[in-house]
């Protein structure tokens, strides 16, 4: 079965929002799309608590989130603790958060990079696999706090 992805974005990302998606249902992804649908000016929060919303739900396991710089879906995904949102500007970036942080949302800035760059992050995102190892004890701590301790 094909594998269900969310897809986030304000106005400042809203076009390419819509080519990422339908590049994404080419791909033969599910595409979840939670808005916005349309350049009416919106405030990323929502939409980041949307994404952070069908992840907790249990509606997908990852999902893209875009703004127009990327930094203020990522910090709005951030804040629900369930979530490892992966702010990047080219496809290693995207390779080392899902291998080394395990990412579960791939943040984007519409206004910093072109199109043929976030194809890149997404494909990178959606193909790397979590390395776990000495990795896994790291995402332990960011899912859990308590579980970080003053460093020896
Ligand atoms: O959060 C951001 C900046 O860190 C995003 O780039 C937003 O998309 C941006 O702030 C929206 O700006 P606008 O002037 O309201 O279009």
């Amino acid at each position: 079965m094909a594998e269900r992805i969310a897809i986030v974005s304000d106005h400042a990302a809203y076009a390419m929002k819509a080519e990422l998606a339908e590049h994404l249902r080419g791909e033969g992804y599910d595409v979840l799309d939670l808005g916005t649908t349309s350049t009416d000016s919106v405030d990323y929060p929502d939409y980041g608590y949307r994404m952070a919303r069908a992840i907790a739900e249990g509606e997908v396991e990852r999902g893209i989130a875009l703004c127009g710089s990327g930094i203020g879906i990522s910090i709005a995904v951030n804040r629900h603790p369930h979530c490892r949102c992966a702010l990047v500007s080219d496809g290693l970036a995207a390779r080392l958060a899902r291998e080394h942080n395990d990412a579960n949302v791939l943040a984007l800035g519409a206004r910093l990079i072109g199109v043929e760059t976030a194809r890149d992050c997404v494909a990178n995102f959606l193909a790397t696999p979590f390395a776990g190892g000495r990795h896994q004890r790291r995402v332990d701590k960011l899912t859990n706090p308590d579980f970080a301790k003053e460093p020896a």
